[in-house]
């Protein structure tokens, strides 16, 4: 009788296995390279993947299938095969494959940035869409942000009184890690007890969440791999390092109830359900979630971005010293710089423009997950395949950008093309439901730290180094900064 049942099993699952691969050879995937057994194409991949599947995408076309150990994945490289994914499709394409330490640093996808499409998510993005990224909230941060960058000022102003090199990529991290600490987590960071962790702490999650993780693509034999790696107890520190970092911050707002006015303040308000918005049940994991999407959405990006666009103008002296010209003419009868002043500096909001196309944070963007199975461009796309937007190769696309290497501020001087998610030749910030919720407020302090850094200062390179010298090489994790920190010499002027 037992033998029985056994035959019948195996029946049973053979003739699911069996139509399963007869429905997969019927399907017409999009083309790509041929894989090898188990690791599909992840040798294909290379330190720099939005390099490598840009090649790739050249000879295998703008929608490309590819499997990355268990995972199948459709990479989307070209303005009209990205509207498909972002627009036309984005309903099915907006949520997120299950990332396994992006899940345990999240509390269990208790985020935004990392949670699939679901009613959690859903409910969530437009709670942080009108409460916590209005142009309201961004204008009532304003007074942390001006406060910061007067104190980065200050700092620059005494290194160039001593001649001394100003390390971009470190001292714009502590910039934008303060502000992001006092408007997020009501805290200022100098002086307290966590001025001296926290940046280990913000670095050790990034590379955690921009490791390659074994688990993702291999079952069972990933998680092994990533305990031999290291990449599982990395994670487990840092995310107790950042729990007591939050609980910390939390407990500070519990016990002072006249803090009202940061984002902390706003979460544990939804906890209490006094915002009155949708039935859903915030707890504690949701607002801790939130939060390190605040730390990780606000301080690297930010920082990073301002300085691609000093390390493009220290390699572009012409680009320089056009964009000071136009930032000491408009600014040089003002009392004071205000972000709002970018509104007249033309030639400057080129220059972000054409930073943020040649080198945009997130290549990829954050993976998708198609949420049902889809026809693409003619294209079956299976429900689950993982969906990467190479946005990156479409800012390098010679039949869209002329010269697509070199960086020509004045090329969106006839181009009717900004970065808010309208123009699919330029998506530094993403575009539909998963944009980012936070570009007016990440914008608003690139904004006043590079008027007043423009403003304020000449810059020259360290003795020795010309501009054809400047390393223009990114590193890739969760975000693409410079591989080799920017490092400069401030020169005080009439305006400093
Ligand atoms: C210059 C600054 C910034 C850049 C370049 C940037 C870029 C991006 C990009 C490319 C995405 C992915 C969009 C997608 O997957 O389609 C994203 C998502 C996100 N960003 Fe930003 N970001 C910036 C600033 C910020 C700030 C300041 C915050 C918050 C304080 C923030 C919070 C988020 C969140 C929560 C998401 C996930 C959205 C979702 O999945 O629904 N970002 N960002």
């Amino acid at each position: 009788m037992s033998l029985l049942y056994v035959i019948v099993a195996f029946v049973f699952f053979a003739s699911i296995l069996i139509a399963r691969k007869a429905k997969k050879k019927t399907m017409n995937l999009p083309p790509g390279p041929p894989k090898l057994p188990i690791i599909g194409n992840l040798h294909q991949l290379g330190s720099q993947p939005h390099r490598s599947l840009t090649k790739l995408s050249e000879k295998y076309g703008p929608l490309m299938s590819l499997k990355f150990g268990k995972v199948s994945t459709v990479v989307a490289s070209t303005p009209e095969t990205v509207k498909d994914v972002l627009k036309t499709f984005d309903v099915d394409c907006c949520s997120r494959p299950y990332l396994t330490y992006p899940a345990r640093i999240t509390y269990g996808l208790n985020d935004i940035a990392f949670s699939p499409y679901s009613n959690y998510w859903r409910e969530v993005r437009k709670v942080a869409v009108v409460e916590l990224f209005t142009g309201k909230r961004v204008q009532s941060f304003r007074r942390s942000r001006e406060e910061e960058v007067a104190s980065f000022v200050d700092f620059v102003k005494q290194s160039a009184s001593s001649e001394n090199l100003v390390n971009f990529n470190q001292k714009l991290m502590k910039l934008s890690g303060s502000v992001t600490c006092r408007v997020g987590f009501g805290i200022n960071l100098k002086g307290s007890k966590l001025e001296n962790t926290y940046e280990e702490v913000i670095q050790g999650t990034m590379e955690v969440l921009g490791s390659f993780a074994a688990a993702d693509y291999f079952p069972v034999i990933g998680q092994l791999i990533d305990r031999i790696t290291g990449l599982h107890s990395k994670c487990e520190k840092v995310f107790k390092a950042m729990d007591a970092f939050f609980d910390q911050s939390i407990k500070y707002h519990l016990e002072d109830e006249s803090i009202k006015d940061d984002i902390i303040a706003l979460l544990l308000k939804m906890e209490r359900e006094e915002t009155g918005h949708g039935e859903f049940q915030f707890t504690r994991n949701h607002t801790k979630g939130i939060l390190l999407d605040i730390l990780i959405g606000g301080i690297d990006t930010s920082a990073h971005t301002v300085t691609w666009v000093m390390t493009h103008l220290i390699a572009n002296p012409r680009v320089m010293k056009k964009v000071q010209a136009e930032v000491r003419e408009v600014i040089k009868n003002k009392d004071n710089i205000i972000e709002e002043d970018i509104e007249q500096l033309e030639y400057l909001k080129m220059v972000i423009r054409e930073t943020l196309r040649i080198n945009l944070l997130l290549p990829l963007l954050i993976p998708r997950e198609a949420s049902r199975d889809l026809k693409i461009g003619g294209y079956d796309i299976p429900k689950k395949t993982w969906i990467q937007v190479n946005v990156w190769a479409i800012h390098r696309n010679p039949n869209i950008w002329k010269d697509p290497e070199v960086f020509i501020p004045e090329r969106f001087m006839d181009k009717d093309i900004d970065y808010k998610g309208v123009n699919f030749e330029l998506l530094p910030f993403g575009s539909g439901r998963r944009m980012c919720p936070g570009m007016n407020l990440g914008m608003a302090l690139v904004h006043l730290t590079l008027i007043n850094l423009l403003y304020r200062f000449d810059w020259k390179l360290p003795d020795g180094m010309d501009a054809k010298d400047v390393d223009l090489e990114e590193s890739y994790g969760l975000v693409s900064p410079k591989k080799i920190p920017l490092e400069l010499i401030p020169v005080i002027t009439q305006w400093t």
